[in-house]
């Protein structure tokens, strides 16, 4: 039978999840309506605070930026009609002086600015990041079993990244855009109030256009962000499960899966290259057109001497001056709106209930004996599917309670109500009296340890594999710990000894050496409740005694609970409970429950012919039950 999953949580790598669920912790919404500027205000504020002073000060630098910006085009009317028509070369010293000052003003402000907000911009991501992924890491075991996991990194790496528009240039740019065109327009009024409100009208015409297919675009980009999450999903499920990809020969199937996704994110990204096309065919045609138009109503106001040459050129100018950043606007219109959907997903997440937020959660716990007792508990995953139906019982500080019973009865469920990763539907779970909904899990949880037949290991070294559980014992508690567990024995046969890289998820360890590894840890950790999900696969007998010699070590004085199938376990546990279909059916040691001759007595005996040291759920056992028959 596959490997216990208490609630998912802590599920090993068994192939692309399903993703099941209950109703307490959201499933994150793929694709959330528009979020309102109104609505996130108070957010952008929020993040944006503690940098207000920074803005500030950035926008003032911003008007000299701007406002230096526009010397250039605004003398070029003097330059024109003054030095060249008027032979008035006195002032062109002035003209001239004024420019190149200007443009060191423009420069050194634009490099100010990029320096103080691109880097602000950059610490906001960080910040933002480091604070989603805390954030995530506290929530409650049901919102993983709901979400993605690429789904939750697109979250915490993709969505934050728009933010650098909100703090980074992309506000000041989109401030500045609206101050420049007010500006020109102003200035363009002062020169020609005709040729300025026909091209206004234009403008005003082309830019509800450009509003509209900009409408159409956003809802695209905001698609383009989920399949990206889906597919990098997928991605990341299909090359953490590869073992069990290429052990069904499924590669070209998820080829296949993944090739689909690439399709549609291509789709997506045609689609508004179309419209983006579209936009510029129209923008190149709008500005030749009224490019037209003020260079007839222009001459003929020259002609008729009613603007100068020089007023022209630098009414040109001014109105590209004035277009640019209006065009600029849509653009950075566009991020903005795109920045506001991600703080929005992002807001989303941070407003899920941390575990340990409920306001019932009060109760610290000190060390505790590790007396758990379970009256009357009834649990569902999903409304209206209950799955334990009333289940009591005690574990006594130090002893070992065994799980048995068939797949599917309920014995990780009960274990992970044990580990505070589920709160009991109705009924109470209490640690030495302390009901468990109202206990602060941190404080629980550090007396806690998990050994699962899938070991869990990270891509570092054996040392800190081990050190995971007690990222500061000293040297000697870890030696200690490896001796007890003899991950000794082959750690300081690598060259590198405990330096040595274990690679990810220890694929260069063998099982045996991975489970004294685990067992390592948990003995470091020294918890008061120790939880062992057996390996049902057979060790060769001397890994396996090796490994018996250290869980029996680890499990002494502790209150251990093993989903159990090895018959040694189960003999020398102190109860025995028999799980199936969600309620206790009989409790007891072995001696008094195979006395009782009732189920689990079937299930010991079916078992008993089959010599091996496995005590095998009836489903689990069926096949080798059939083969051992027939030998
Ligand atoms: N995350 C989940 N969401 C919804 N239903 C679940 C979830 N996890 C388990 N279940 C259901 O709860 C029931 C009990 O499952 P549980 O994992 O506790 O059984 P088990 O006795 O540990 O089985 P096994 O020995 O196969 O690991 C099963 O019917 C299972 O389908």
């Amino acid at each position: 039978m596959g490997s216990t999953n208490f609630g998912t949580g802590m599920r090993a790598a068994d192939g692309p999840s399903r993703g099941t669920g209950r109703a307490t912790a959201a499933k994150l919404t793929a694709s959330r309506p528009k979020p309102s500027l109104k609505k996130m205000l108070p957010e952008v504020w929020k993040l944006i605070k503690p940098y207000r002073m920074l803005l500030a000060g950035s926008f003032l630098i911003m008007i000299v930026n701007r406002a230096s910006g526009l010397i250039l085009p605004a003398s070029t009317k003097y330059l024109i009609d003054r030095v060249m028509g008027q032979h008035d070369i006195g002032v062109l010293p002035w003209i001239v002086g004024a420019v190149v000052t200007a443009t060191i003003v423009q420069g050194a402000t634009s490099f100010i600015l990029t320096q103080l907000l691109s880097k602000a911009g950059q610490r906001l991501i960080a910040e933002l990041r480091t604070k989603v992924q805390a954030h995530i890491g506290r929530l409650p075991v049901d919102f993983y079993d709901k979400n993605r996991t690429g789904t939750l990194v697109a979250r915490i790496m993709t969505d934050v990244e728009g933010v650098r528009n909100l703090m980074g240039t992309g506000v000041i740019d989109f401030c500045g855009g609206v101050l420049t065109a007010i500006f020109a327009f102003a200035y363009l009024i002062h020169l020609s109030v005709r040729m300025t409100l026909l091209t206004f009208v234009i403008l005003v015409i082309f830019g509800v256009i450009l509003q509209k297919a900009f409408s159409t675009i956003r809802p695209i980009f905001r698609e383009r962000a989920v399949i990206n999450a889906e597919v990098t999903g997928r991605l990341t499920e299909s090359l953490g499960g590869v073992r069990v990809v290429k052990g069904y020969h499924a590669e070209a199937s998820e080829a296949n899966v993944f090739a689909a996704g690439v399709n549609r994110l291509l789709a997506n990204v045609i689609s508004s290259i179309t419209a983006q096309s579209f936009m510029s065919l129209a923008s190149t045609g709008v500005l030749g057109f009224v490019g037209a138009l003020i260079m007839w109503l222009g001459a003929h106001q020259v002609v008729a001497g009613r603007l100068t040459t020089g007023g022209y050129v630098t009414y040109v100018m001014f109105l590209a001056f004035m277009i640019a950043p209006i065009a600029g606007l849509v653009n950075i219109g566009t991020q903005l709106t795109e920045a506001l959907a991600g703080l929005d997903r992002t807001t989303e997440i941070l407003n899920e209930q941390m575990e340990d937020s409920e306001p019932t959660r009060t109760e610290v716990l000190s060390t505790i004996d590790g007396d758990i007792r379970f009256e009357d508990v009834r649990f569902s995953y999903e409304e209206a599917k209950e799955v334990l139906h009333g289940v009591s019982f005690e574990s006594r500080p130090g002893t070992v309670t065994a799980l048995v019973g068939s797949s599917g009865s309920g014995k990780s469920t009960i274990i992970s109500l044990v580990c505070g990763f589920h709160t009991a539907t109705s009924g109470k779970v209490f640690v030495d009296g302390h009901d468990l909904s109202h206990v602060r899990l941190s404080s629980f949880r550090e007396q806690l340890g998990v050994v699962l037949q899938e070991t869990f290991l990270f891509d570092g070294t054996i040392r800190e594999n081990v050190l995971f559980s007690r990222p500061l014992a000293t040297e000697e508690q870890l030696m200690a710990a490896c001796r007890i567990a003899r991950v000794d024995e082959f750690a300081e046969k690598f060259p590198e000894g405990y330096e040595t890289i274990v690679g990810e998820r220890g694929v260069k360890l063998s099982g045996g050496q991975r489970q004294r590894l685990s067992i390592a840890r948990a003995i470091l950790a020294d918890p008061r409740i120790l939880i062992l999900d057996e390996a049902t696969s057979s060790l060769d007998s001397e890994s396996e005694a090796m490994i018996q010699a250290g869980l029996q070590h680890l499990m002494q004085g502790r209150t251990t609970f093993v989903i159990a199938h090895r018959l040694s376990t189960i003999r020398r546990a102190d109860q025995i409970l028999v799980v199936e279909g969600g309620l206790i059916v009989e409790r007891g040691t072995h001696d008094e429950l195979y006395a009782a001759k009732g189920r689990y007595y079937d299930l010991y005996t079916r078992q008993h012919g089959l010599e091996a040291n496995l005590f095998l759920a009836p489903g689990e056992g069926d096949s080798v039950l059939e083969t051992a028959t027939k030998a």
